[in-house]
């Protein structure tokens, strides 16, 4: 693996200290002992699935629980939640996210919840994302982790105003997503012949919100520093491996904010989250197309979940 840290843009730090951040990657994930009881790994809460979409909330959630969550909720529209019930019964689904009071179902759960992942499969009904822009104001009122990803980004793009400076806030933008995101808040266009500095401005433009553009290379941001993850993956791109990473994200968003300093040594939690799913989804892809290779889908990739983290953080 090679990772790559820059404090400024033109200061780049050696493979050694890389390898030094990979281990406070480590440190974040919570011992398992048989004194915890049933949720302390995590309960995690996805934002998302409609009509057309009932995958991508799977995805995040099912990949939540094979990384270490205790709990997994879905809050969907009414009529995906039938579907997404019959793919697991892993997942605790809710079908309040289209009704008339979605944000007050929401604040029922939300003290019981330690992450939200917004945006999976959440399509982009009008009515359904003025729920969302409720749902997020709510979790920022609690303080709780959010990772905004898919259709929640393009919530963003339209009001950047709802994470603005929220510290626990992680956007997780594909090539569309980052492009979109940044022309909304920037108001031109990517510079492409600087792709850290374009994560870097977008971050320091949203007041420091952690931004993690996925791609060839994974560029994470939180507006100090940009980190790079290179992983190796493949090139195998099948849809739903950016649910995979929100999913896995928002428990090492909790993981990570759980950890005390002296175990981070000063890093940001939320850079050390955000590498470790990206390294993770991408050693889950590596694993998935050695065995499958062009037939490769993310369900091949999350039956590799449990062996991708040990062979990352556990050896
Ligand atoms: N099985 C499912 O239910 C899935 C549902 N999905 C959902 O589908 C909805 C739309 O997500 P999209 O990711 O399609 O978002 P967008 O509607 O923003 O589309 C992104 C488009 O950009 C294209 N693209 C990607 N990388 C590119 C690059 N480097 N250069 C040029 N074009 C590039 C892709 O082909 C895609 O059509 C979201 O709700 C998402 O969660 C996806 O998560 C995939 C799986
Ligand atoms: N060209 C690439 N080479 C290697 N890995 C890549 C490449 N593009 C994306 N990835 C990896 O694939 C994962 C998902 O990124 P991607 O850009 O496909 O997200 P997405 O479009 O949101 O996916 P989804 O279909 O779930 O919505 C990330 O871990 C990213 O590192
Ligand atoms: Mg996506």
């Amino acid at each position: 693996m090679v990772l790559q840290r820059a404090r400024s843009l033109h200061e780049a730090h050696s493979i050694k200290d890389m390898d030094s951040t990979f281990q406070l990657v480590r440190n974040i994930i919570p011992a398992l002992t048989a004194k915890k009881h049933k949720g302390q790994a995590g309960r995690i809460g996805v934002v998302g699935g409609c009509r057309e979409y009932t995958g991508a909330p799977y995805f995040a959630a099912i990949s939540a629980l094979k990384v270490g969550a205790d709990l997994a909720h879905v809050f969907c529209a009414r009529e995906a939640a039938p579907v997404i019930k019959s793919y697991s019964p892993e997942l605790i689904v809710h079908p309040v996210l289209d009704g008339p009071n979605a944000v007050l179902e929401m604040e029922k759960w939300l003290p019981r919840l330690h992450a939200l992942v917004v945006g999976p499969g959440l399509g982009r009904d009008g009515p359904l994302l003025d729920s969302v822009k409720g749902i997020l104001e709510a979790s920022k009122a609690r303080d709780i982790p959010v990772v905004v990803d898919a259709d929640g980004l393009w919530l963003v793009a339209q009001q950047p105003a709802l994470v603005h400076g929220y510290r626990k806030a992680v956007l997780t933008p594909n090539y569309m997503e980052f492009s979109r995101l940044y022309e909304a808040v920037l108001s031109g266009p990517v510079d492409s012949s600087d792709p850290h500095g374009s994560v870097l401005r977008l971050s320091q433009a949203l007041g420091n919100v952690t931004v993690v553009q996925k791609g060839e290379h994974d560029l994470i941001s939180d507006g100090q520093q940009v980190l790079t993850c290179n992983h190796e993956g493949s090139s195998r791109r099948c849809g739903g491996q950016g649910d995979l990473l929100s999913g896995s994200l928002g428990v090492m968003v909790h993981w990570a904010l759980l950890t005390g300093p002296e175990k981070t040594n000063g890093s940001s939690p939320l850079l050390l989250a955000a590498l470790g799913a990206c390294s993770l989804t991408r050693q889950c892809n590596h694993q998935a197309f050695q065995k499958h290779g062009r037939s490769t889908t993310t369900t091949d990739m999350i039956a590799e979940v449990g062996t991708a983290f040990s062979t990352l953080f556990e050896t």
